[in-house]
């Protein structure tokens, strides 16, 4: 399970709190869609789940080990559970997709296979069963920077697929896809939840698309959850409780 217990972030002495005391538990299995609008913290919210962000008061567990605390090599320990998908994908360019899939296995293998792409038979293999699942296969040899958008978020997911997280955290993950495209790779995460039973937390800017994949919504306004419910109660109140009156 992962739990927010009591989270506030202040980025800079004298900014607004980016969260305010955020309390929530995220339990095995769920597939949790966190919406609200830009600035409202739910990128801070995602990143303070494995450390990339630290929180000025609270604390963040994982499982019961407290991620807000652990330093070094806990610190890579219990990241080793959690992948993680970005908006901009995060790949490197210059290296052809397999490549980029097999650096997914950097917590288990040496720095220095890493470092010249030396990788196991065995990784080789599992990269290829992962760009199999995610539906590119074909383009193993390919360079990362030549393939589209949807393209490279599916390499970065076979690129998760290959630590076999227990937690896959998604900042904005579909935010730079056109909206079919968006919709395919949500479909994508969907299925893969399904049949890993892999607990999803992310935050997405469309409602609509939020409310076809999750299991729950949590709102987030000004830093405060302002609901946390299933998406069947999100309607046009609920949105405007979340997103306030148009500027
Ligand atoms: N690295 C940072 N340094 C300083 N302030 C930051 C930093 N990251 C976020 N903030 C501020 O914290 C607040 C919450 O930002 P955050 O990125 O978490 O919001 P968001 O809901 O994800 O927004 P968006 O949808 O636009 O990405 C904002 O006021 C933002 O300017």
């Amino acid at each position: 399970m992962l739990q927010f217990v009591d989270v506030s972030k202040r980025y800079a002495h004298g900014a607004p709190l980016a969260l305010s005391q955020v309390s929530l538990d995220v339990a095995e299995g769920e597939f949790v869609v966190v919406l609200g609008r830009s600035g409202a913290g739910k990128s801070t919210l995602i990143r303070c789940a494995n450390g990339l962000v630290s929180p000025s008061s609270g604390e963040v567990r994982w499982n019961g080990r407290s991620v807000t605390a652990a330093r070094h090599r806990e610190l890579l320990d219990l990241r080793s559970e959690m992948g993680m998908i970005f908006q901009q994908f995060h790949l490197i360019d210059r290296l052809d997709v397999q490549t980029n899939v097999m650096v997914g296995r950097f917590h288990d293998l040496p720095l220095w296979r890493v470092l010249i792409g030396s990788f196991p038979a065995e990784v080789r293999e599992q990269a290829r069963q992962a760009l199999a699942r995610v539906g590119i296969d074909h383009l193993a040899e390919q360079r990362a920077d030549g393939l589209s958008g949807g393209q490279q978020q599916r390499v970065a997911i076979a690129r998760v697929l290959m630590q076999r997280p227990k937690l896959l955290l998604g900042d904005e993950p579909v935010a730079s896809l056109d909206p079919v495209t968006a919709d395919v790779i949500l479909k994508l995460l969907k299925e893969i939840h399904q049949q890993e039973r892999m607990t999803t937390l992310l935050n997405l800017h469309d409602v609509r698309l939020a409310k076809q994949v999750a299991t729950r919504i949590v709102g987030i306004r000004s830093g405060r959850v302002v609901f946390d419910g299933p998406p069947d109660q999100v309607d046009d109140a609920r949105i405007r409780e979340i997103y306030g009156a148009a500027e």
